[in-house]
């Protein structure tokens, strides 16, 4: 089914681009139970099936978000460093570029809030450097 397609240069397995598994969201919508649970956090794809019992928030959060897109409740709950880390374990690999949606603030500068606060303290150094301008 899934050939490794050995696309790029006259490739003779050198390289070391690590080869990345793409799921359609369609199909991480069919692990939404305790039995499977498949999560995406930002455009990647994570089966926590074995953490459920182990999540210190609970699985009951887990399993309302199961088979879904859980980047903002992720984020809404600012989760440590620590628990960032032990996302890593459970990787399977990325959102298929197709079904990935943009994050937000990636289009619109102006709806960007970083965007704003960088360009309105880049304004504010501006005028302390220059008094004259104020
Ligand atoms: C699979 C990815 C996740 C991992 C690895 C993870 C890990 C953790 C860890 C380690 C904690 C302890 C506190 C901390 O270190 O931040 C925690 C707490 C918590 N998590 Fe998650 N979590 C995940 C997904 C989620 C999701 C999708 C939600 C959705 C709402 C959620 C909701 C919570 C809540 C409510 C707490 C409890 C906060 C508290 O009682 O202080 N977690 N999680």
């Amino acid at each position: 089914m899934a050939s490794t397609g050995a696309s790029g240069s006259d490739g003779k397995g050198q390289g070391v681009a690590k080869s990345v598994t793409y799921y359609r969201l369609e199909e991480v919508a069919k692990r939404n139970s305790s039995k499977e649970i498949w999560l995406v956090i930002h455009g990647r794809v994570y089966d926590i099936t074995p953490f459920l019992n182990e999540h210190p928030g609970g699985e009951e959060v887990l399993l309302e978000q199961a088979g879904a897109d859980a980047s903002e409740s992720f984020e809404d709950v600012g989760h440590s460093i620590d628990a960032r880390e032990m996302l890593k374990q459970y990787y399977i690999g990325d959102v298929h570029p197709n079904d990935l949606k943009p994050e937000s603030g990636s289009k619109d500068p102006s709806k960007n809030d970083t965007c704003k606060r960088f360009m309105l303290s880049t304004e504010l150094s501006a005028m302390n450097l220059f008094p004259e301008l104020q």
